[in-house]
């Protein structure tokens, strides 16, 4: 494995494994890895030649006011994790650069990333998909991994690939979580301990309204009534965002149908905001469609 921080250094890597017919897979994270970001790389590393994994916390995609500073960051300890792995380049870049310049050119997924998190984050996921068509022009990749979790984000990149046909397959891998259900996030080690506990309110609400979308409710409203009565439950949890929308599409719904929905949370902790999904899909109920 072999640590590069400069874009022509990797492209030089790279470029004779491409001409070998070698695939090549990426792996893009903001580092301080964990179990999630891990079911990503071993995904990648079992499905191509040669694995790539970005270490770079994207200023771009924080707004003013944002935890880009309090951002937890440990390249040191993410290389060893790393090392357990067939993994051939991490790419480290700094900030320098990845950005040299203002940057003029930005590739913006509209309405679908002003939307849900868009609406809280203005301009992060003009942020995301930049610097991830940046990552994807540099390292070429045939196939790149992405977290469910962010699953708005994975949305708008699939999108992104598909209007502007770039030749890359979007791998989606599910949510890895702790034994308790709470979603694996690098931001979780930012939480106070009694936030840490309460903070699996978020799992539960999504648990108990995949419940009921399996048992037949058809009543978007319903639903989220019943999850932000969960959420409310627990006083430390402070509820941002909670939608029920298509899953393929993140539509508002006024009915479920027969088509997977995604349940979508966000609340702070403390300071910490947190972020969590579940996909549900309706009971078949001999509805004429
Ligand atoms: N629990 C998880 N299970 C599966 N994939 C995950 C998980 N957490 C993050 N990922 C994925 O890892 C990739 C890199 O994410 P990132 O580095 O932002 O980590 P993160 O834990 O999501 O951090 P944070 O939520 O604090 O920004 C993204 O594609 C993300 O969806
Ligand atoms: C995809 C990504 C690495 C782009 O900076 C980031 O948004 C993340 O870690 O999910
Ligand atoms: N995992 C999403 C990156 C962010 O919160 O900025």
């Amino acid at each position: 494995m072999q640590r590069i921080e400069e874009i022509a250094a990797l492209r030089a890597a790279l470029a004779p494994m491409r001409r070998a017919g070698e695939t090549i897979g990426l792996v893009p994270t903001m580092g301080y890895l964990h179990d999630g970001h891990l079911a990503l790389v071993e995904r990648a590393c079992a499905e191509n030649d040669r694995v790539v994994v970005t270490i770079f916390v994207n200023p771009t995609q924080f707004g003013p006011g944002e935890d880009l500073d309090a951002y937890p960051r440990d390249v040191a300890g993410d290389l060893k994790q790393l090392a357990a792995y067939p993994v051939d380049f991490v790419f480290a870049p700094a900030v320098g650069e990845m950005y040299p310049e203002p940057m003029q050119a930005h590739v913006a997924v509209e309405p679908l990333g002003d939307i849900l998190i868009g609406e809280q984050r203005p301009g992060h996921f003009r942020g995301v998909a930049t610097v991830v068509t940046k990552l994807f022009n540099i390292v070429q990749p045939d196939r790149a991994y992405f977290g469910e979790k962010d699953f708005q984000q994975l949305a708008v990149i699939r999108r992104m690939v598909a209007d502007l046909a770039m030749p890359v397959g979007i791998v989606a891998v599910p949510t890895v979580r702790e034994a308790d259900g709470l979603a694996l996030s690098s931001r979780n080690v930012r939480l106070a301990p009694a936030d840490r506990a309460a903070a699996v309110v978020l799992a539960r609400a999504l648990e108990e309204g995949a419940a009921m979308i399996g048992a037949g409710e058809r009543d978007p409203e319903t639903v989220l009534a019943a999850m932000r009565a969960t959420i409310a439950t627990e006083p430390r949890a402070a509820l941002r965002s909670l939608d029920l929308r298509d899953a393929a599409t993140l539509a508002p719904l006024d009915r479920i149908g027969e088509r997977p929905v995604v349940t979508l949370v966000t609340a702070l902790f403390g300071e910490v905001l947190l972020i969590d999904q579940r996909v549900a899909e309706g009971k078949e109920q001999g509805v004429t469609p």
